[in-house]
Order: structure tokens, then C-alpha cells, then sequence
């Protein structure tokens, strides 16, 4: 027999039931009860799924009300002063909401803690802030409370719980000044692996016997510091008498294979998808009272397994370790949808090519039960049909199309240069015209109720095009005028047409295609649904020029088009596998030339191609950097470099620590960059400082992820204090984001507030 695990399932719910419920707690429709009672009921049928797909070890620990970060620091007590949270007592659901969202239905506002991505996936975690006087304590009961519920169900859990060292690596405070890894973190494990020791005293005497701890910052360049107290770690872990399985995934522990056998843990989970050339290294590496974990189901990507060859690679690993081999998806399934079987609408091939969550699970027991020698009907019967559709897949006619190959050898000669900035900038500021300080959004403006019903409408077939369309350009010109009013110089369109800004233009590109249900939680309670790229993509049709045109013609202002680049594009779908990631960069990189290019024919004389990915996509190990950023940037140039000099190309990026990359951006060459600051005190900035960023730069000015609105003086001084650092003639004024997620109340009062303390600023100067 092989044993089977999960290392943590979607708690969104396959119908977004978590999403919903937050936000009507959020918005006082509902009370903390039957927010609660929700939870219990979501967590009930994921460990029910689990237990009927047959794993025979189900995680709990995993549910997270906003995010699983912000839940252990919360369990650690570790909330910052500015909350108000009493050293004596819990802390409480509302003080979680507060510190994710800055507000809570109780409690009083505050500042939002930082939000950043969760490695180099589209998940974003609350980043921990710490201080060196930090002190630790247990101060929730969730997770035990949690073990009593699954138990209650009669199931076999194992909780999940991010280890001390990812967990100190994640989190942030004014005095580590070195950034993640900054070693002086580390003096705080005295206090903080008490704690650990305190709640798996708390579990063992739940009867638990496995303990899933979390490192997956294993899988990074860890310095010798990090590594020598893994070691520490480990030994208080495993003093509890608890079997600790250390759980890495997103690439490679094969450097630390040594260390790992000599730890006195019981265990480790490897990513095998992302990293199988670490199989057999560890394996041998590891002691004989030690399990190895095998993921080779892909957590991070949909489509159907290649049993036949998981099962090859698995062999020799069942032979030499026999039930000391477990295996497991590569990682939480946190990143992929619930359930197929909710896409009644994909084609059937299609369908048969691809594996949600749920279908996962189904795959790891029968590659188990295969593995273990079981050759009875039923596998036999599983086996082929997988077969059939892994093999259907390879030979279909629909993944490669010429055209698209030509057009690729052509684009080789194709220049990616524009000529200088210096000299850009003076033919768009001829033409523009703008302001000093000049004033824009990033794109979205509200995502209001109305707007989503008349989509839901229109895609079910009771509201017809031309309603749909008029409905959206109504929608525009109240945008417009209300950007004219104000007094903003570059407006935008509002993109109110957009589901997202990735599903929208793969719903136009062919080689694309799209889910009704497929919601993969991106942060708290906000979802998205990656499309598929399975094939070779093309434009077929103008994606963007019909609206941002009709934008135009209402104001003599400048309207922005505004477009998803290709390393977005690439980066929040779910990516084919038969070729490399780079490839597909390249097609859409070539579809967004064409769209950019006919904007440009249409009038449109600033456009906009978001990247906010760019540095998500970064590989986790140094060594691999290069490589990545050179085809990333090359495809954003390629996208851009096909307009006149007096076009202004702006890009911009969110979530994301930019100082590993500032050659890149750079290099990226675009006219504008708006990124995102507010959070960070403009701390972010440093990196555009040190590397004297030649372009223009919008450093945002409010956090668009909180419904507090900005006060000018404060967006004033954060705006000094960027002219401290850059050139005062290159900085615009800009929020952090797209305001989708807003409310119109709040978006207007902000909107005014940014073009004040701009106005301000340039009276000042
Ligand atoms: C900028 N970000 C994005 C990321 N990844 C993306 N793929 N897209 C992004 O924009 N990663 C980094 C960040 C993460 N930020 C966000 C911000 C906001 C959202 C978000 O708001 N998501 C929405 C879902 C968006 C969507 O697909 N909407 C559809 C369907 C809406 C819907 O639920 N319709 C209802 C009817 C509604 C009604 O009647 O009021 C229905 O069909 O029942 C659409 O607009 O058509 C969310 O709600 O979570 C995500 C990431
Ligand atoms: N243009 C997009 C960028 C989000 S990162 C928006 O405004 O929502
Ligand atoms: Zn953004």
C-alpha cells in the first residue's frame, strides 16, 4: 500500500460560498455566526471530498478566513501596535479582517498590513510584521478547534502549519533592513518555536500523530544562517514526539538532500513536478525512519496527469523505499479550481484533457493503487481512459496552427528598440502637453453590481449585444465625464467591459480557452478564473480599440488604452506544458503588438500594458533569472516597440518588491511606469533611487485596497518624499492600482483628493 496526503484544498468553495459569505459579514448582511457556521460547512464537504477520493491522510489547518499567513500570525498573537490588540486576549475574527483589509464590521480602522505574493504564484498573503522586540504567544484556537471538527468526522487529519522559518522569512519589520532574509530575524526563534512547541503539545494531545510544517522557503537561495537554524527548528519540532513532515514544494531541496537526513524530522513532501530531478537524490539521502513524499500531481496547473509516465518515475523510488514512499499533489491545491464537473460548457475534448482539485485526488489514489500492484478491473478501467485522453491531447489538431509558427520565425527580425526616451518624451510632451505632476489611474474604475449583472445577463442570453454595449458605453462616458470634472490629465476608459484583465482578452484570443466556474482565490475574498491556453495563440479581432475609441471621442483629454502585457498574460493562465513558457510569451507578445498598433491607428496616444506580473514570474533560484527576464522583457518590447515616438507606452506593476529587477524594468524601456508604493511609504522607491531610473514614474499614492479614503496632506508628503529621491519633472500622480474593487463613493472622494494634492504640488514647485 502507498500512502496517500493532501497538503491543503481550495477553501473558496466551488461556487465562491466563502467569497460570498465574507463579503455580506464585511458589508453587515450577515452576522459573525453564520459566517461561521459557513466555514464549518465548507471545511466539512472539502474533508468529505478528500476522504471519497480515498487519501487516507486529509489536511486541516488549511481553511483560511482571508489567508493562511495572516491565520498563524494571528495564532502566534502577533498583531502590530496600531490595531489595538490587548497582550491578554485572543484575537479575534474582526482584529484578522482588520489587519487584511484595514477595516472590520468592529473595531477601528487602520492601516492595512502589506499584502505580497505568495512566491511566484497569482495567491497574495498578508506579510507579517514583526519587531525585534517581538513577543509570541498562542492567541487563537482555531486550528485546534478545527482537528476536533475533522476528528468529529471520523477522519484521519494531519494539521498543516507554516513552518517557523518560512513564516519569519515572510514577515517584515522596520529594523530588518536586509530584507527577507535578513539574518537578525532569526534571534526572534528563542521566543517563537516555544509557541510551535506549545501547539503541537496542543495536537498531540488531540491524538494527532502527523504534523504537516511548511517550508517551502527551503526551495529559495537559503543563506547558511536560515539553513543552521532549520536545524534548531527541526530539533524542537521533533522533541514534541509528534512525526513532523517538513513540506517544500515550487522547486528544488536537492542541495540540502543531506541536511535533510540528518534532520530529526520524519519526513519531507518534494515537488517532483517542478523539480524531479530531486527524487532520487533525496530519496537516497534520507534516513530509514524517514518517509519521502512524492508530489507528481501538478497543484499548479489543470491539465490531466501523464499517469504512465508518474507511474515510470515512481518505480524504482517504490522499490527502494516500499511504504516509506507517500504521495501527495506537488503542492496545496490552493491554486488550482474546486471541480470540473461544474464545466458543462467546455467541449468535450477539451474537458477530457483537463483535472481540477477534486479530480487531482482521483488521479493520486489511482496512481497509489497502481503503484501498490493493484490490477483489478476498475484501475485497469481508470488507467485507459486517462491514457486515452493524455494521448488525445498530445495529437490533437487543435493545439498547433502554421500561421503562428511563420509569424514567429518572422518576428526574429523584428526591432525591439524605440529610439531614446530623451527623445520620446519631448515628441509625447509636444503632442500631450500635460501638466507638471501630471494626474492618471491605473485603468478600472468600480466593478459596480450593476455592471456584473448586466455581463451575467448578456453571457446568459437575456440581455442582447447591443444592450450589453450600450450599457458599457454608458457606463464609459459617466467615467469619462467624471475624470473630465475632476480635473485628472490621462483618463481611461474604466474598463468596465472587462471580467478581468486576463479572462477578458483570452475570452478574444484564439488558443484560449475558458471556464464558467473555474474561481481560484487570488487574495481574501477576490477570485479569478485563469483561462486556458491550450494552443497556438492569434488575435482574430481587435480586443480593446472599440471601447477605448469611444472613450476618446467624448474628451479632448487623452484616454489611455489599456491592455494586459504578455508576461501577465502568460503568468494568471493556466499555461500549456507541451512547450516552453517562453514560446507562448512570444504569440502573445505578437497579438498585442497588433493591438497596440491599431490602437495607435485609432487615435489612442497613450496605452498602457499592464505587467503586473512580470516579477511573479521570476524564477525562485538567482541562477535562473536571467534567462527569464530576458525573453519577459524582450516580449513586452516586442508588444510596444512597433509605435511612433509621440505614442506614450506606460506600463505598470503591483505586489512586488522591484529591487531584483530594475535592470529589467529598464530595459522594459517603457515611457511611464505606475507602480505600486502607498503600502510601503514609498519604501519601494529606493530601488527606482539607486538604480537613477531614467524614465517617468507614477509611484502610487493610495492604497486602492482599502475603502479609506486618502487625506491630500498625507498623499502630498508621500509625493515630497518621492521627489527626494527622483527627479520631480518625472513623477506622476497615480493610486496604487486599478479601483475595480471600490465602491464609487470612496473612488470619487480619493480621485479628488489625488488631483488636490497634486494641484498642491505643483503650486509649490
Ligand atoms: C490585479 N489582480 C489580478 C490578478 N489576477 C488576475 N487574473 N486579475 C487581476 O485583476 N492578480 C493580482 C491582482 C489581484 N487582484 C484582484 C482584484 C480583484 C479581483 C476580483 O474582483 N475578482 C472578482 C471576479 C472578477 C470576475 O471574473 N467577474 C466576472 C463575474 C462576476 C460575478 O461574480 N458575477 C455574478 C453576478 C454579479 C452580480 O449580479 O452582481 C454571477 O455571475 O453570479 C464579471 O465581472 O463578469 C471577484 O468577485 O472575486 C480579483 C483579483
Ligand atoms: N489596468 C488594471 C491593472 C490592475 S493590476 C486595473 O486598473 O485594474
Ligand atoms: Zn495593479
Amino acid at each position: 500500500m502507498v500512502t496517500t496526503h493532501s497538503l491543503g484544498f481550495p477553501r473558496i468553495g466551488a461556487q465562491r460560498e466563502l467569497k460570498k459569505a465574507l463579503e455580506a459579514y464585511w458589508a453587515g448582511d450577515i452576522q459573525a455566526t453564520e459566517l461561521e457556521q459557513l466555514g464549518h460547512d465548507l471545511r466539512q464537504r472539502h474533508w468529505q471530498i478528500q476522504q471519497q477520493a480515498g487519501i487516507d491522510l486529509i489536511p486541516v489547518g488549511d481553511f483560511a478566513w482571508y489567508d493562511q499567513i495572516l491565520e498563524w500570525t494571528t495564532t502566534l498573537g502577533v498583531v502590530p501596535a496600531r490595531f489595538g490588540q490587548s497582550a491578554s486576549l485572543p484575537v479575534s475574527l474582526d482584529t484578522l479582517f482588520r489587519m487584511a483589509r484595514g477595516r472590520a464590521p468592529s473595531g477601528t480602522p487602520a492601516a492595512a498590513c502589506e499584502m505580497t505574493k505568495w512566491f511566484d504564484t497569482n495567491y497574495h498573503y498578508i506579510v507579517p510584521e514583526i519587531t525585534p522586540e517581538q513577543q509570541f504567544r498562542l492567541a487563537r484556537e482555531s486550528l485546534f478547534e478545527q482537528v476536533k471538527e475533522a476528528q468529529a468526522q471520523g477522519l484521519s487529519v494531519k494539521p498543516v502549519i507554516p513552518g517557523p522559518l518560512t513564516w519569519l522569512w515572510l514577515s517584515k519589520g522596520d529594523a530588518y533592513t536586509e530584507g527577507a532574509g535578513d539574518v537578525r530575524k532569526l534571534a526572534l526563534l528563542e521566543r517563537l518555536l516555544p509557541v510551535y512547541a506549545q501547539v503541537l503539545e496542543r495536537l498531540k494531545a488531540l491524538g494527532v500523530e502527523w504534523v504537516q510544517i511548511d517550508e517551502p522557503v527551503l526551495v529559495l537561495d537559503m543563506p547558511d544562517a536560515w539553513l543552521s537554524a532549520l536545524k534548531q527548528s527541526s530539533q524542537v519540532l521533533a522533541d514534541s514526539g509528534l512525526h513532523i513532515l517538513l513540506a517544500t514544494y515550487f522547486g528544488s531541496v536537492q542541495e540540502h538532500a543531506v541536511l535533510l537526513g540528518q534532520l530529526p524530522i520524519h519526513g519531507v513532501h518534494i515537488d517532483g513536478v517542478r523539480a524531479p530531478q530531486q527524487l532520487a537524490p533525496v530519496a537516497d539521502a534520507l534516513r530509514a525512519d524517514q518517509i519521502l513524499s512524492v508530489g507528481l500531481i501538478d497543484g499548479r496547473n489543470v491539465w490531466r496527469t501523464d499517469l504512465d509516465a508518474a507511474h515510470e518515475r515512481l518505480q524504482s523510488l517504490h522499490k527502494q523505499l516500499g511504504e516509506r514512499l507517500w504521495l501527495a499533489p506537488s503542492c496545496s491545491l490552493l491554486h488550482v479550481p474546486v471541480d470540473l464537473s461544474f464545466e458543462t460548457e467546455l467541449d468535450a475534448e477539451l474537458r477530457g484533457w483537463l483535472s481540477f482539485a477534486t479530480q487531482k485526488l482521483d488521479e493520486l489514489r489511482w496512481l497509489a493503487l497502481w503503484l501498490g500492484g493493484k490490477d483489478d478491473e476498475q484501475t485497469r478501467q481508470f488507467l485507459a481512459q486517462q491514457r486515452a485522453a493524455v494521448q488525445g491531447r498530445r495529437v490533437s489538431a487543435r493545439i498547433h496552427r502554421e500561421e503562428v509558427r511563420q509569424r514567429l520565425l518572422e518576428a526574429e527580425s523584428i526591432s525591439l528598440d524605440r529610439p531614446p526616451f530623451t527623445q520620446r518624451i519631448a515628441s509625447q510632451q509636444a503632442k500631450l502637453k500635460l501638466p507638471a505632476y501630471p494626474t492618471t489611474t491605473i485603468g478600472s474604475f468600480p466593478q459596480t453590481s450593476d455592471i456584473r449583472k448586466a455581463r451575467r445577463d448578456w453571457r446568459q442570453g437575456s440581455l442582447p449585444d447591443a444592450a450589453y454595449e450600450k450599457a458599457m458605453r454608458a457606463e464609459i462616458e459617466q467615467v469619462v465625464r467624471f475624470q473630465e470634472d475632476i480635473g485628472l490629465d490621462v483618463l481611461v476608459h474604466g474598463e468596465a467591459e472587462r471580467n478581468d484583465m486576463v479572462e477578458y482578452f483570452g475570452e478574444l484570443l484564439a488558443g484560449y480557452a475558458f471556464t464558467q466556474n473555474g474561481w481560484v482565490q487570488s487574495y481574501g475574498s477576490r477570485c479569478v478564473k485563469p483561462p486556458l491556453i491550450f494552443g497556438d495563440v492569434l488575435r482574430p479581432v481587435a480586443m480593446t480599440v472599440g471601447w477605448s475609441a469611444y472613450a476618446q471621442s467624448l474628451t479632448a483629454k487623452p484616454v489611455k488604452g489599456m491592455l494586459t502585457g504578455p508576461v501577465t498574460m502568460l503568468q494568471w493562465s493556466f499555461v500549456r506544458d507541451d512547450q516552453p513558457r517562453e514560446t507562448t510569451c512570444r504569440q502573445l507578445a505578437l497579438a498585442l503588438r497588433d493591438e497596440v498598433n491599431d490602437l495607435e491607428a485609432a487615435g489612442i496616444s497613450v496605452i498602457q500594458i499592464d505587467e503586473p506580473a512580470i516579477r511573479e514570474g521570476l524564477p525562485l533560484r538567482r541562477a535562473d533569472w536571467k534567462a527569464y527576464l530576458d525573453w519577459a522583457v524582450d516580449c513586452f518590447r516586442l508588444s510596444t516597440s512597433g509605435v511612433r515616438d509621440d505614442t506614450q507606452i506606460h506600463t505598470h506593476m503591483c505586489y512586488s518588491e522591484f529591487n531584483d529587477i530594475m535592470e529589467a524594468i529598464a530595459a522594459m524601456d517603457a515611457d511611464v511606469i505606475t507602480i505600486e508604493t502607498s503600502r510601503s511609504n514609498m519604501e519601494l522607491l529606493s530601488a527606482f533611487e539607486d538604480f537613477h531610473y531614467p524614465n517617468d514614474i507614477g509611484p502610487g499614492v493610495y492604497d486602492i485596497h482599502s475603502p479609506n479614503v486618502p487625506d491630500v496632506e498625507w498623499m502630498v508628503g508621500l509625493m515630497r518624499k518621492a521627489a527626494q529621491r527622483l527627479p520631480a519633472e518625472r513623477l506622476w500622480v497615480n493610486p496604487d492600482c486599478g479601483l475595480k474593487t471600490r465602491a464609487w463613493p470612496e473612488t470619487q472622494a480619493a480621485l479628488k483628493a489625488m488631483v488636490e494634492a497634486a494641484a498642491s504640488l505643483r503650486q509649490a514647485t
